[in-house]
């Protein structure tokens, strides 16, 4: 059974449509299609690449899988669990990363992570947050608050965040984006070291180096459409070219007829929020 199960998921932002043009009675724009019928299946234990050029739909599937987000049509499941109806169970099995720098600038480094911790209902985590703070070069960091650390810092804790609770899925949405070459050593050694050990992980990256050595499967969306889906050597020496970048920008390229990313027309923007 897929450990992340995909099927035909589309997700249509609602317009932004303001009062006033409400009460003018203008009709609303059609949405923003931003993931178009799109299947995958990760299986357990598989370092997967979800790959495409900005505003491709790669943190909304995500968002998606976290529950943040309501799929317009489709369905999601992680572990088996729907990410909607289930989102609880869902939840707990997922440990993302998100893109964004977010964090509470009132608390050090290990109350973050023992707060993290409690939200998954465990009181007695420290040795593993001691073992991701080392393994993450943090160890002395964990009485600093979080406001006194750089910003490459801050990612690291983002990443332990994400891992306290052992998720049996790694969920990393851009990690390295501006990041040292030390986290990103630090980070891959980690986390491949996790993917050794049976966790599946997700990434996505514009870093198609980091993707090509690390990803044995990836995805390519384009529009918010699945463009190619293989084992990444497969897909290259498919497509021609010397890497994965090369194909990757062929793939783009190559691909027409995906331009139009509005909605139908008679999507009405209630039913898209
Ligand atoms: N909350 C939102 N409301 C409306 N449109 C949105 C919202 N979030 C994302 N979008 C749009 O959906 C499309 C897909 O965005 P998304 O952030 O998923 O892309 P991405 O592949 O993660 O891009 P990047 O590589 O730049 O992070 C974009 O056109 C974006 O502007």
């Amino acid at each position: 059974m897929p450990v992340v199960s995909i099927e035909h998921l589309s997700k249509v932002y609602a317009p932004q449509f303001s009062w006033r043009q409400r009460l003018r009675g203008a009709t609303p724009a059609p949405g923003l299609r931003a993931l178009d019928d799109v299947s995958l299946a990760i299986e357990p234990g598989e370092f997967f690449g979800l790959l495409g050029p900005n505003g491709a739909g790669k943190t909304t599937l995500i968002s998606v899988l976290a529950g943040l987000t309501r799929a317009t049509s489709g369905r999601v499941s992680v572990c088996g669990y729907d990410v909607q109806t289930q989102y609880a169970q869902a939840r707990r099995a997922l440990g993302i990363v998100p893109q964004e720098l977010v964090f509470d600038p009132f608390f050090t480094v290990r109350e973050t992570l023992r707060f993290q911790s409690g939200y998954f209902g465990l009181r007695h985590n420290d040795d593993w947050i001691d073992e991701i703070l080392a393994s993450l070069g943090l160890a002395d960091k964990a009485d600093t608050n979080m406001r006194a650390l750089s910003g490459g810092m801050k990612r690291r804790v983002l990443v332990a965040q994400a891992l306290v609770h052992r998720p049996p899925v790694i969920v990393l949405d851009e990690p390295t984006a501006g990041v040292d070459v030390d986290l990103r050593r630090t980070l891959w050694e980690f986390i491949v070291k996790l993917n050794e050990q049976g966790h599946t992980v997700l990434l996505t990256t514009h870093y198609l180096e980091e993707a090509e050595a690390l990803c044995e499967r990836v995805a390519m969306l384009k529009g918010g459409r699945v463009v190619a889906l293989d084992r990444t050597a497969a897909l290259v020496e498919r497509v021609g070219g010397a890497d994965l970048e090369e194909a990757f920008v062929r793939i783009m390229r190559g691909e027409n007829g995906w331009d139009d990313r509005r909605a139908p027309a008679g999507v009405e923007a209630e039913e898209l929020a």
